[in-house]
């Protein structure tokens, strides 16, 4: 929400899975193509709000992001690793967006 090109990025990303996703189904690619949304999770990225050369413009909405983690909490990289591999195992997926947060655990967004 507070740095409009990231999030921009990360809608591109969501399109490109589920318009893959189909290709692959329609054109028997073998592969299946899916996307695993988090919140926020404990890796250096968090950091980079602290640094005015990483966020330009929208350094100025730093606390407002740090606010949003400390509402949301910070998730463990090892519940990430879990969800991953359900997309692995699970043949049934292509195309899905998991998204994982603190207060719902794993599910489906279903568009
Ligand atoms: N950590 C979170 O809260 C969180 C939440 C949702 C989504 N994500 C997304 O998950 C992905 C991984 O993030 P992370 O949390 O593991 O962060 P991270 O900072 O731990 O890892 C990011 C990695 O990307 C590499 N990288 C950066 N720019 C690159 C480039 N131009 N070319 C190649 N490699 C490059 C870095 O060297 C680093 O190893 C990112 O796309 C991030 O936006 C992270
Ligand atoms: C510091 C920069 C790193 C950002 C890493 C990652 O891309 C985070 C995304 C959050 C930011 C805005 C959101 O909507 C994302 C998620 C907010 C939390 C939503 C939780 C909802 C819930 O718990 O139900």
């Amino acid at each position: 929400a507070h740095c409009p090109v990231y999030t921009a990025s990360k809608h591109g990303v969501l399109g490109f899975t589920r318009s893959l996703a189909e290709a692959s189904r329609l054109g028997n690619y073998g592969i299946r193509i899916n996307a695993l949304c988090p919140s926020f999770v404990n890796t250096a990225i968090l950091d980079t709000i602290n640094h005015e050369e990483n966020l330009g413009n929208f350094y100025q909405f730093k606390d407002g992001v740090k606010n949003l983690i400390k509402v949301f909490g910070v998730l463990e990289p090892s519940v990430i690793a879990d969800g991953f591999v359900q997309l692995l195992e699970d043949d049934s997926l292509n195309g899905a967006v998991m998204k994982i947060t603190t207060t719902k655990g794993v599910h489906f967004e279903n568009y």
